[in-house]
């Protein structure tokens, strides 16, 4: 008893303090561009290697085809004479010979194993190749962009994502990947989409090859019968079934099967409830050649009013937003200050989890998918401190309000897909942490690097999306100004990154640290948590 309790309270606060403790040593294939260009690099070395065991098994091929050309000579020689043929002493003598010596080593060379070598070698390179896990993580983030940016599978497939014409197509394969993961996901129509175009793209490659693979008709058939049932077209697929060679008539009764017993959808993709306006939000703002135009400003200007510094160094702002509060600030950081805190983080890098309510233990969720980093790290070196102290000056400055200590920074790196579920960052729950620091009244959230396609930050509930500006700083208050109450209006997500990775820093400000700044402290504190535990970060 005592054991588990400790346990769960370890769990709570690590869990609701540091997310992204788990899958350690997993890479991430989504959000490293080294492990990609890893990838790469082991893909030309297994090309070169099947390349090279289909040379040695040619060169096995021309030696066999030699010699029995060789041998079928003396056959040739005779036919039609055979008798006169064997009468001769040297014929006989030959065919005694080669049939008694020769054929021996020729079984030897035909035993002979070709290219163990290039097997052992792809074998050895095969232990470390994707699994189904990071296969399923970028099925579901390239499901994740469709879905949000309202994408149609065939556009996709030929490169043209939300108006961009990227370089490569999709696969039938890859097509049949997406369909199969959108039907577990019970999304039947766009699974249609994708098992139509898995169909075409099928028809188009040589039939080896896909034999190899092992993508085949049927499978596409079969797919796209029970996701077009599943859809309410029972008709069409009958028909497609029909057509099918190896169901003929038959196909009617396997159709009616399907209708019967109809498919539970066993993935959970999640969307979130305000899921049209987000979206929507992230659609407005995802290329960056038009975010400019998007984005409502009120007011630019600078801010010299906040801190004596100010006076003397102002930073560019602009009020994106005046109830709730939130501001834009340009050039907070400049480009060595964000280098070396992609360069301090980088080595920390692990999966951001959440810490869920029901079964109460941390795991990778379909809501937050990016990789972070707590910074900065006990051990530190003293330039890297001198850094954070900068930017908690930097951030007092600018927000008026006390800043204390390098606690609750996060730095998160989103790969293609990667996105954060709409939240707010408050945890609104009673845990040691927010008994220690009170809960986070503010939220300032650096970008460190400019996006070109996706990945903007959207507040669903007041109709914002902000684009990421490198070296700009987001800050908004969680908390209403007079009365302390969560502010739900705060509620923000991270737009599905498209190409490329998004780079931030969050920066929490707490309760706590305002307790001589700010005199009417007591209502948050004794406020009624609507949540005993939360799945916040
Ligand atoms: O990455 C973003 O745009 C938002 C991040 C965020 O909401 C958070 O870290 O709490
Ligand atoms: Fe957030």
């Amino acid at each position: 008893m005592i054991s588990y309790t400790l346990l769960l309270l370890v769990t709570i606060f690590f869990g609701l303090i540091s997310v992204n403790v788990g899958y350690i040593g997993r890479k991430n294939y989504v959000t490293s561009a080294e492990e990609k260009m890893n990838l790469l690099e082991k893909d030309k070395e297994l090309i070169i290697l099947l390349n090279s065991y289909a040379v040695e098994l040619q060169d096995k091929i021309n030696q066999l085809q030699k010699i029995a050309n060789e041998f079928r000579a003396s056959l040739e020689e005779a036919k039609g004479r055979e008798v006169e043929y064997l009468s001769n002493p040297l014929n006989s003598l030959s065919l005694l010979r080669q049939m008694h010596e020769d054929w021996e080593p020729v079984e030897k060379l035909i035993r002979q194993p070709v290219g163990q070598g290039q097997i052992a070698s792809i074998e050895k390179l095969r232990n470390d190749l994707p699994l189904q896990d990071d296969l399923d993580e970028a099925t579901h983030a390239l499901i994740r962009i469709v879905h949000s940016y309202d994408l149609e599978p065939k556009d996709v497939a030929r490169g043209l994502v939300d108006g961009v014409q990227y370089s490569g197509n999709l696969s039938a394969s890859d097509c049949y990947t997406l369909a199969k993961s959108s039907f577990m996901a019970g999304r039947y129509q766009i699974a249609t989409k994708w098992l139509r175009l898995a169909k075409n793209l099928f028809n188009n490659m040589p039939r080896k090859y896909n034999e190899v693979i092992g993508l085949t008709n049927i499978k596409i058939n079969l797919l796209l019968a029970r996701s077009l049932i599943a859809n309410g077209s029972l008709s069409t697929a009958r028909e497609i079934l029909i057509k099918d060679t190896m169901f003929g008539e038959a196909g009617n009764r396997l159709a009616q099967h399907f209708y019967e017993n109809p498919p539970h959808p066993t993935l959970n993709l999640e969307t979130w409830e305000s899921e049209g306006v987000f979206d929507g939000l992230c659609r407005s703002v995802s290329r960056r050649q038009t975010n400019e135009s998007k984005i409502t400003r009120l007011h630019c200007r600078y801010n010299t009013t906040t801190s004596p510094f100010l006076k003397l160094a102002p930073f560019r702002m602009e009020e994106l937003s005046l109830d709730p509060y939130i501001v834009l600030y340009h050039n907070v950081l400049n480009d060595d200050d964000m280098e070396r805190l992609v360069r301090m983080s980088e080595p920390f890098l692990e999966r951001t989890t959440v810490f869920r309510v029901d079964n109460r233990i941390e795991q990778l969720a379909p809501s937050r998918t990016a990789d972070g980093a707590w910074i900065p790290r006990k051990d530190a070196k003293p330039e890297d401190r001198q850094l954070f102290r900068r930017i908690r000056q930097r951030v007092g400055d600018i927000t008026g309000l006390n800043v204390h200590g390098d606690r609750d920074i996060q730095f998160m790196k989103y790969g293609f897909g990667g996105h954060f579920e709409p939240h707010n960052d408050y945890f609104d729950s009673k845990t040691s942490y927010v008994e220690t620091v009170g809960d986070r009244i503010a939220t300032v959230l650096f970008y460190l690097n400019t996006v070109e396609h996706g990945g903007a930050t959207a507040f669903s509930k007041i109709n914002l999306a902000v684009p990421t500006q490198k070296g700009s700083a987001l800050f908004w208050h969680n908390l209403h100004g007079e009365s302390y109450d969560y502010d739900e209006r705060t509620f923000h997500g991270a737009c599905p990154l498209i190409s490329g990775t998004k780079l931030v820093m969050t920066r929490w400000i707490h309760e706590l640290d305002q307790m001589f700044l700010l005199p009417t402290m007591l209502p948050p504190r004794s406020r009624n948590f609507s949540k005993i535990f939360s799945n916040k970060t």
